[in-house]
């Protein structure tokens, strides 16, 4: 198991953040408040917000139950609430009447710790700062074109042999923060593990996988993990350059593969069932996945179709759908879509 110091996002693709104690007060209420509504949803047919399965799921926003799509294995074991590219919709329970605004402030702490991490992935990439909002926003802010979800998990996620709660995956985003529902600081991740590919021995995959948990999980710590369309912007399989100098950028912010691992002693952990607050930046839909200015000044050769995050998502969720039979524990997908 790894320690918070050993974890850096230029090499290992995740790192975490602390959130100041008013970002806490925050993501404690919206955890108060989600699960209240939760519990309250006894019907989703009649939940006004009710996502319709056949819905993008790129741009959707509402409540969906256990079982999301048909489409969806992300979503087995999960219900919960997404608001995509800003929106925010109210749901007025017996209990609860302020749903709206509690998400509103929710969904700001959450951006504002992902801006946080950008900032110093500019730094260390030595950009200008905002960069990543400048070329990648069209001149409007990220928070307008990102997603992100309050999703419970079932008490029997992943209980079933060999199945997890989560499988692996990357997330098709810049980066993304991960919140998890414990008022106090616990070890470990509730299960959330990430995997580094290492030169020892190889498995039947032909890939050695070692999964590690982050150092902690509550209220007071974000998790950050780099996501797949920022390997687009690192040129990351592209055409192979003899340029040591390439080499070496191209290995920094590893997209960061993850999964979530239940057992039942997970389940019961805290008395409370699992729940995760996940914010996924993503660029404009219609900006461009520009490669960094430094690969032009090595003379990398540029690709020549010009892509749209718009059309790489798409063309992400179409690979996801076709290796979607290979989700058990060790499978080696790479890119994976997390489909609401
Ligand atoms: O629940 C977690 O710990 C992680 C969730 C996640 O990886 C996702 O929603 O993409
Ligand atoms: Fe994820």
């Amino acid at each position: 198991m790894k320690n918070e110091s050993s974890m850096e996002l230029s090499r290992d693709g995740i790192r975490q953040l602390s959130l100041t104690s008013e970002e806490i007060s925050i993501v404690k209420k919206a955890f108060h408040c989600a699960s209240k509504t939760l519990d309250e949803i006894v019907a989703p047919n009649l939940c006004e917000h009710l996502i319709d399965p056949n819905q993008d799921s790129y741009s959707c926003s509402g409540y969906h139950p256990l079982g999301g799509t048909l489409s969806s294995k992300y979503n087995k074991y999960r219900e919960g609430f997404v608001f995509s590219n800003g929106e925010i919709f109210d749901l007025q329970t017996d209990s609860n009447d302020h749903f709206g605004d509690t998400m509103r402030e929710t969904g700001s702490v959450l951006h504002s710790l992902a801006m946080k991490a950008v900032a110093e992935v500019e730094s260390t990439l030595g950009l200008p700062a905002n960069y990543i909002q400048d070329t990648y926003g069209k001149d409007v802010s990220l928070a307008h074109s990102s997603q992100w979800h309050l999703k419970r998990y079932s008490a029997s996620a992943g209980h079933d042999d060999g199945d997890l709660a989560l499988g692996v995956h990357t997330d098709p985003s810049i980066l993304s923060v991960v919140v998890h529902d414990s008022p106090t600081l616990e070890p470990g991740g509730w299960g959330l593990q990430y995997s580094q590919k290492l030169d020892g021995p190889r498995t039947d995959s032909g890939i050695s996988i070692e999964w590690n948990e982050p150092p902690y999980h509550g209220h007071g710590v974000a998790t950050v993990m780099i996501g797949s369309a920022f390997a687009r912007i690192m040129q990351v399989g592209d055409n192979v350059s003899k340029n040591e100098k390439v080499r070496q950028l191209r290995r920094l912010y590893p997209p960061c593969r993850h999964r979530v691992v239940m057992s039942t002693d997970a389940t019961e952990h805290l008395g409370r069932q699992r729940m995760a607050l996940t914010y996924f930046l993503r660029p404009s839909p219609l900006s461009i996945l520009t490669p960094l200015p430094i690969f032009l000044e090595l003379n990398v050769r540029q690709p020549r179709k010009k892509l749209t995050f718009g059309s790489w998502y798409k063309k992400v969720s179409s690979n996801y759908s076709r290796s979607r039979a290979k989700t058990k524990q060790n499978s080696s997908i790479l890119v994976a879509v997390d489909s609401y």
